[in-house]
């Protein structure tokens, strides 16, 4: 991490630290002060989005459905199950590590911010994440427009000098269309975690 002077706030993003079995203990021990904030959403949109990233990086891979069913060859209005260890389906079972930084943290210390909101209306979790951080309300809801080309909002760089930053080609893209009773067993294979993070969190998202 860099030095950090007097006034500012050194931010780092690393997505991969919610998930590491070891990431809650070593950043304890880096500075136990420190404030950590998750982005989740909805585990089944994120499992496509996690795949859609893999399958833009590498053509010709097996379509979604035939990863996250355990038996490929059974019938999909059959009997068959999700293969829970895919990381794409494992990492959106958010009751787990969530678990595991609340050993180290308290639950003041640890912002969730809701990704389908994010979206919808972005400058209402930035006050969330601007109010968490001790900080003035210096982003608001005219640094954002809803960009249609792009289909997400974008950011306004600063009131006056009004020049618009969409987030780059990886982020936002197309994605795949999933047979409707695989996304239904999906859903139904999230539920009961789904509910165990509600439960933790004391927020209930509302995922479908
Ligand atoms: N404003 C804006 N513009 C574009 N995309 C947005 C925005 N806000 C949230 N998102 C969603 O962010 C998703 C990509 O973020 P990731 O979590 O995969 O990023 S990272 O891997 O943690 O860096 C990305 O997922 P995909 O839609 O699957 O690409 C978006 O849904």
């Amino acid at each position: 991490m860099p030095a950090t002077l007097e006034g500012q706030i050194t931010m780092e993003k690393t997505p991969s630290y919610w998930v590491t079995k070891s990431a809650p203990k070593r950043v304890y021990a880096m500075n136990p002060a420190v404030k950590l904030i998750a982005v989740v959403r909805d585990p089944v949109t994120r499992a496509i989005s996690d795949y859609t990233q893999s399958a833009s990086k590498r053509s010709g891979l097996p379509r979604f459905e035939d990863f996250v069913l355990l038996n490929t060859s059974a019938q999909w209005g059959g009997s068959w199950s999700i293969d829970a260890s895919w990381p794409p389906v494992r990492l959106g079972i958010y009751a787990r590590p969530y678990r595991r930084w609340l050993r180290r943290f308290p639950k003041s210390r640890l912002l969730l911010i809701n990704g389908e909101r994010l979206v919808a209306d972005p400058a209402a979790e930035m006050a969330r994440v601007q109010d968490f951080l001790g900080l003035k309300r210096v982003i608001t809801d005219k640094h954002f427009y809803f960009n249609s080309t792009k289909g997400f909002p974008c950011l306004l760089k600063s009131e006056s000098k009004a020049v618009p930053h969409c987030l780059g080609k990886t982020k936002g893209r197309n994605h795949p269309q999933i047979n409707v009773s695989v996304i239904k067993r999906l859903r139904e294979f999230y539920k009961p975690h789904n509910e165990k993070f509600y439960q933790l969190s004391g927020i209930h998202f509302r995922w479908p």
